[in-house]
């Protein structure tokens, strides 16, 4: 089977109650998983909202199922709100928070007990990829970072070059294609399911770059962070994801 098609939106820090309307104006398209990571406080009321149309996620989560961690988010409290999904080890919490890959991997193993689909994160520096490490620093962030509970139902992993997000810069369709070949070698030669575990880009994905980048081999959909805020950006995201 093929891996599914996902559109993923990662608000970040951006949006209040308000920007919920931007669902109403989001299409969907046909074959294509859609999916906004709002800030915490909206998984709730966004989930409510979308009815079932659209599918919610969280940002992170902690890796303990519950107790004494103020601030953080359990996952199981994440499933509560109405969530379906939930990134970890984007490479802002890598860098702000110094999440190692031990950490990520943690988190991603607590999401899978709580029922979640954790959307893996991983990417190389601009001074790894100047230096001809690309390939290493992802190999070794999978092997780190991805758990063994992982299946192509409960995990999705997202290539972010972390010189790419947010900066208007993508790496060509050669490289893009490079990693995520590599990816899904590595993840095939680990898992049984590894063929059908969805592989998506994310970094200054764009309504025009979307086509050029899922037309790549093993790029199954997007990590999409700016342009995920207005439907009128992500909405021709979703449709040329439909239209690969
Ligand atoms: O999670 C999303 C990524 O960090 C990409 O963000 P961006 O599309 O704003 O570059």
């Amino acid at each position: 089977m093929a891996p599914p098609k996902l559109a993923a939106g990662n608000w970040k820090m951006n949006g209040t109650l308000q920007s919920l309307a931007e669902l109403d104006a989001l299409p969907t398209a046909p074959g294509v998983e859609v999916l906004i990571c709002p800030p915490a406080l909206l998984v709730q009321p966004m989930a409510g909202r979308a009815a079932g149309r659209i599918m919610v996620g969280g940002q992170d989560c902690h890796a303990a199922a519950s107790g004494a961690h103020t601030g953080d988010i359990a996952a199981a409290q994440l499933k509560d709100a109405g969530a379906s999904h939930v990134i970890v080890g984007h490479s802002e919490r890598r860098s702000d928070h110094g999440e190692t890959d031990a950490a990520v991997m943690a988190k991603a193993a607590a999401a899978h007990q709580a029922g979640l689909v954790a959307i893996i994160c991983v990417g190389e520096t601009e001074a790894q990829r100047d230096s001809g490490e690309t390939l290493s620093v992802i190999a070794g962030q999978l092997a780190a970072s991805v758990p063994d509970c992982a299946t192509a139902a409960n995990t999705v992993i997202a290539y972010e070059p972390v010189w790419a997000i947010g900066t208007g810069r993508t790496p060509s369709a050669a490289q893009i294609a490079e990693v995520h070949d590599a990816m899904r070698q590595a993840l095939c030669a680990r898992f049984a399911d590894g063929a059908e575990i969805s592989l998506l880009y994310g970094g200054s994905v764009k309504p025009a770059n979307a086509a050029e980048i899922f037309a790549i081999p093993h790029v199954n959909g997007a990590l999409v962070g700016g342009a995920s805020l207005k439907a009128a950006d992500f909405g021709p995201i979703i449709s040329a994801l439909s239209a690969a």
